[in-house]
């Protein structure tokens, strides 16, 4: 949940202010009320603004407990120049609440204080309601968890982990765009450090770390050539060679490029990837860290953006194969999706029982384990930034995940590339206009229905929102 600043504007002459302070109280008090009992963290402005000197210090003082949204209030008619001293020391995004008490002229107060504020361009959104009605609060909430998203992308840092791989332009990005758009910063690394790094490896840690996938997978399937315990835990030192290097260098997500220096000389990063982007590893829980196949840099940033949004892992997959005869897409990775979608259980070994480690396939000489499962059935947002003519646009819609018998889906599988994982999706897009238009060979998704949250980070963002639908 987030941390949401609520200011309270009055009228500027003293006698009025004086008639109605305990009115704009009351209805501060149940706005607070109904926000912390929906998880919010609030910070109430120090006092209501009636003055000008009042407007700034109080949006100083709000400003500096750090909300994700500043919630500018309007339960009278207040005088707009307060909004826009407030606004000039509120560097977050704004929220322009009125009430619909007819007693008293609030709505006037916000239009007024967001006309002023539309004049100089200050980007705000409006709602209107009682903050009695859930969905009034819903919808501030989602404010919130956009304007927390956006900001947790600004001064972050990507870990881009080799170059473009096998020319694919999608998964470069230009880092001047990155961080005036973004706010984000990309430290380039070769992938020679996962190599080095991963020969340093401990031993016990990386034997450890095999027995605990042998012991709870669905099966590892050596096979004494393309995987061996040998390139299982090469995978495996690699993944301790990744943590290192986002600890040393701060990283907060990350891609690796992979194919086709790892993929033909090493083994594949698909334990890496499947395991970063997991909440567990064989130590137990921890923190998802994103982590996009084929350092694909959108890719990247929307499972970043998707991550904060949705609190959960995020998938990361090839648009594959679209079985028309049942309007579904094979969304399948070249080898990882993280374990976590297998079944989507916070218990790992429930997850691992559903998943296979195979011998990597003829693409990947150097070997090593894909990481094959099935995505568990359930309602998905799917999302992917890409670039038109230089600018930003956010593919979004919604899909579910479906699963059918056993021998179906087996056979669906095998009609891509079966050793990989697979998610079969019902996207709400026509399969035409998804294909005319969409700008990449990824995909990203995460459970339920986030596109509110991700069109109002969107908005923040200046990045245009590219809807697909069949309705
Ligand atoms: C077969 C290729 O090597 C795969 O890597 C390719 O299908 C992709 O994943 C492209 O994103």
């Amino acid at each position: 949940m987030a941390r949401i600043g609520v200011i309270s504007f009055s009228d500027g002459r003293d006698y009025v202010h004086d008639g109605i302070r305990d009115f704009i109280a009351t209805t501060e008090d149940k706005l607070v009320d109904r926000l912390t009992a929906a998880g919010h963290e609030v910070v109430r402005g120090k006092e209501i603004v009636a003055t000008n000197t009042g407007a700034s210090a109080v949006a100083r003082q709000v400003a500096a407990a750090g909300v994700d949204l500043t919630v500018f209030h309007y339960a009278v008619w207040a005088f707009p120049h307060f909004t826009m001293l407030a606004a000039g020391a509120t560097p977050g995004p704004l929220l322009l609440l009125s009430n619909i008490d007819p007693v008293q002229p609030g709505m006037v107060g916000m239009l007024a204080g967001g006309g002023a504020l539309d004049q100089i361009g200050r980007v705000h959104t409006r709602l209107w309601g009682d903050p009695d009605e859930r969905a009034l609060i819903d919808k501030i909430g989602v404010q919130a968890t956009a304007s927390s998203a956006v900001a947790s992308l600004r001064g972050s840092t990507f870990g881009r982990i080799g170059g473009r791989p096998m020319g694919m332009n999608t998964a470069v990005a230009n880092t001047d765009q990155w961080q005036s758009v973004f706010g984000v910063d990309v430290e380039e690394i070769d992938q020679w450090e996962i190599v080095r790094r991963s020969e340093l490896a401990d031993q016990k840690e990386v034997t450890r770390a095999r027995e605990w996938l042998e012991t709870n997978a669905a099966g590892v399937h050596y096979d004494g050539k393309k995987l061996t315990p040998e390139l299982l835990e090469r995978q495996i030192r690699s993944y301790l060679a990744m943590r290192e290097l986002i600890d040393e260098w701060n990283l907060d997500f990350s891609g690796i490029k992979g194919q086709p220096e790892m993929t033909q000389y090493f083994a594949t990063m698909d334990i890496v990837e499947a395991f970063l982007n997991d909440p567990y590893d064989w130590n137990g829980p921890k923190e998802t860290h994103v982590c996009a196949t084929e350092a694909d840099m959108d890719g990247a940033l929307t499972m970043q953006l998707l991550k904060h949004i949705a609190r959960t892992p995020v998938l990361f997959a090839d648009v594959r194969h679209y079985h028309a005869d049942r309007d579904i897409w094979d969304l399948c990775n070249s080898g990882q999706h993280a374990t976590w979608y297998a079944a989507r259980s916070d218990d790992p070994a429930e997850n691992l029982s559903k998943v296979h480690f195979y011998p990597e396939v003829f693409f990947f000489p150097a070997g090593g384990a894909s990481v094959h499962h099935l995505a568990a059935p359930g309602q998905m947002t799917l999302a992917r930034l890409t670039r038109r003519g230089g600018n930003y646009r956010m593919h979004l819609m919604l899909g579910d995940f479906e699963t059918y018998d056993d021998e179906t889906n087996a056979q669906l599988m095998r009609q891509s590339t079966f050793e990989w994982p697979h998610a079969f999706a019902r996207l709400d897009a026509k399969a035409d206009d998804f294909l005319s238009r969409f700008g990449a060979n990824h995909i990203h998704a995460v459970p339920g229905d986030h596109r509110a949250e991700v069109r109002a980070a969107c908005e923040l963002l200046g990045v245009e929102l590219d809807e697909f639908t069949r309705g």
